[in-house]
């Protein structure tokens, strides 16, 4: 595919600035902070009406959504959620693992807010993807950890990128963040890609007897905070 195609498909599905990107990476022309998504619409739900923005990162083809409320302008920091696909967890209503729970909760929280950001990344599988997931799933189930299983399958223990993320968060106007999560690497990738994590709000959600050994995995050996 030409640059020149590339760039039209990209321009057609999400955002880009104008001026000439030939000869540049893709990730190169992504929006400059503040552009917004071009693609947007109202996303009623149980608990707020928000807007869905969709956008699709050039780099890597993947169409991720964030769904916001209230507004921004005023630069106050912005309740906001990094929420990674679990399709398992968010639709299947599995309780290998607590990301739908934790899903609810984000939106709830930013509905009682009236005010906030959820920035849902297709980032399947901490980033190895549906099929791999369930690969690790089958490893798990015969007695490895989720940490282990990954490496069994040749990955690393998180294979997530939030480059992208962080320059939706930018576009939508966010410059200041108090964070839903546990995990202080997210903290960390939305600090280094100049969103400034004013404050971390811990989200613990769906703890159960399936996922226990999941969640005590993933403060043992991956660095997320129980508090
Ligand atoms: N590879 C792999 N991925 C998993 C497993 N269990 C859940 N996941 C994925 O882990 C990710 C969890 O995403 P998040 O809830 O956004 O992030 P988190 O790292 O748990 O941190 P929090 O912000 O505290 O929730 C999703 O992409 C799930 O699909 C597993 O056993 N193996
Ligand atoms: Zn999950």
């Amino acid at each position: 595919m030409s640059t020149q195609s590339s760039e039209k498909k990209y321009r057609a599905i999400g955002h880009l600035p104008d001026g000439d990107t030939a000869g540049r990476h893709p990730a190169d022309a992504l929006p400059q902070a503040g552009a917004p998504s071009e693609v947007v619409c109202r996303l009623p739900t149980r608990w707020a009406d928000f807007t869905l923005h969709g956008y699709q990162d050039p780099s890597t083809g993947l169409e991720h959504v964030a769904l916001t409320l209230g507004d921004f302008s005023d630069g106050a920091p912005v309740m906001l959620r990094l929420h990674s696909e679990c399709l398992t967890g968010d639709t299947l209503f599995s309780l290998r693992c607590d990301c739908g729970p934790q899903l609810e909760a984000s939106l709830r929280a930013i509905a009682a807010e009236g005010r906030g950001a959820l920035v849902y990344l297709r980032q399947e599988g901490r980033g190895i993807g549906l099929i791999n997931k369930i690969r690790a799933y089958a490893l798990q189930d015969t007695g490895a950890d989720t940490v282990d299983a990954n490496r069994m399958l040749g990955f690393e223990d998180d294979a997530r990128d939030y480059r992208y993320a962080a320059h939706i968060v930018r576009s939508l106007g966010i410059r200041q963040a108090r964070l839903l999560t546990n995990n202080p690497l997210k903290v960390r990738a939305l600090e280094h890609e100049g969103v400034e994590v004013v404050e971390r709000i811990p989200l613990h959600a769906g703890a159960n007897p399936m996922n226990h050994r999941y969640l005590a995995t993933k403060a043992q050996r991956m660095g997320h905070i129980q508090d």
